[in-house]
């Protein structure tokens, strides 16, 4: 997958900027504060709907500006596609090849993207392990995306009704709807999420003993709040879901939260038997997560058959050489990658006829070098 071209219009401190970047690996480079992570969020908006950033949409829109339009060409396997963003503060509208569309159409653009904040997947709270379940394991199958949602909107409408029944405005009965759909996205949530985990934790783990010569074994499972058996169908989780429910009810409606469900669940991730998040160093929870990564993308292309796109911000001059190396090896030639750096540091050398140096500069784009 390729993006031929992206344009972007009051987008943050872009005012009107035509990007065509290369094929293979872009550097983007320049002084802080100058729009380097603002371009890589405008290239994950077109391809996910959503910032990864930005509290509220309005967010994205230039300050001077009433409203921000994305116009990007992108290439996926023999597919061209051309995909339209506008938004203003109250909405925001996708067209792709002149259709309006859903927002799930774009379930099957991949992107994968490595920030700061990631570190917080390993050493965080359970929610960033959602966060990483939801957004970026949960694409890896094109039906999640869309279940997720849809459960997301029962959640919220459910807790507002256990409120109403205990405040004595609501019978219970009325319970009875919202739990089929609770329990129906919800058991279809966590099948998916083992569904992935099952394919994505041994691809993560090969790489993660490549990474370290085979120093530190990684394990992954998945804590659910449900007691779950492996190899359960989607049935199965619907039902016991639905009873392991009905006995907490009372709890439930007096503390007006849905307490079980895949919005309770983690993730646990850890290095020859002991607990990532407590006991690793910085630099092996960001080899996990590094790890996890690289797995996405070698999954979508098996999934898929085609590499997806891969945002690195800020982060591949906090990785020490070695990883640097085996990460550049990894996407040269296969993934079009965008990274953002304040220094190239020489990674410029690694990559003669492979991609080419952007800067930018208050909301500036130019062509430093071929590289
Ligand atoms: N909606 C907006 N409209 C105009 N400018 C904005 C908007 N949102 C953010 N900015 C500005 O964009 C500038 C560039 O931000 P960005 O995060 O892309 O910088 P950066 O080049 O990645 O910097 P760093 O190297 O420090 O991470 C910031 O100075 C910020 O004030």
């Amino acid at each position: 997958m390729q993006i031929g071209s992206i344009s972007l219009n009051n987008f943050r401190n872009y005012k009107n900027v035509c990007f065509t970047p290369h094929q293979g690996i872009n550097i983007i480079t320049g002084a802080n504060a100058q729009g380097k992570t603002n371009l890589i969020e405008s290239i994950y908006f077109c391809l996910r709907g959503r910032s990864f950033r930005a509290e509220k949409d309005r967010d994205i829109i230039n300050w001077q500006g009433e409203n921000t339009s994305i116009n990007a060409e992108v290439k996926v396997l023999t597919r061209n596609l051309a995909i339209q963003w506008l938004a203003n503060a109250k909405n925001k509208k996708l067209k792709i090849n002149g259709n309006d569309s859903p927002r799930s159409d774009l379930d099957y653009f991949g992107v994968v993207l490595f920030c700061p904040e990631d570190m917080y997947l390993v050493k965080g709270s359970p929610q960033e392990r959602r966060r990483f379940l939801d957004y970026e394991v949960g694409p890896l199958n094109p039906h999640y995306s869309q279940a997720w949602r849809k459960y997301a909107k029962v959640l919220s409408q459910r807790n507002s009704l256990l409120k109403e029944i205990r405040d004595r405005r609501s019978s219970q009965d009325m319970l009875e709807l919202w739990d089929q759909q609770l329990f129906k996205y919800g058991a279809k949530i966590i099948y998916l999420r083992l569904q992935i985990l099952t394919k994505l934790i041994p691809i993560a783990r090969n790489i993660h003993q490549g990474i370290t010569s085979g120093s530190e074994e990684l394990q992954a499972k998945y804590l659910s709040s449900l007691v779950l058996e492996p190899g359960l169908k989607e049935e199965q989780i619907y039902q016991i879901f639905a009873s392991a429910s009905k006995k907490i009810r009372s709890t439930e409606i007096n503390r007006c939260q849905t307490i079980l469900g895949p919005h309770r669940d983690d993730l646990s991730l850890s290095i020859n038997g002991i607990e990532a998040k407590t006991f690793g160093s910085q630099g092996q929870q960001r080899s996990v997560t590094l790890s996890l990564k690289l797995s996405q993308l070698e999954l979508w292309f098996k999934e898929f058959g085609y590499y997806p796109i891969l945002l690195l911000d800020d982060v591949l001059f906090e990785l020490d050489q070695k990883r640097q190396t085996m990460l550049l090896e990894r996407v040269q030639n296969k993934v079009q990658t965008f990274i953002t750096t304040c220094f190239t540091g020489g990674i410029e050398e690694f990559y003669k006829g492979a991609g080419a140096i952007w800067q930018v500069s208050s909301g500036n784009l130019t062509l430093k070098e071929e590289i």
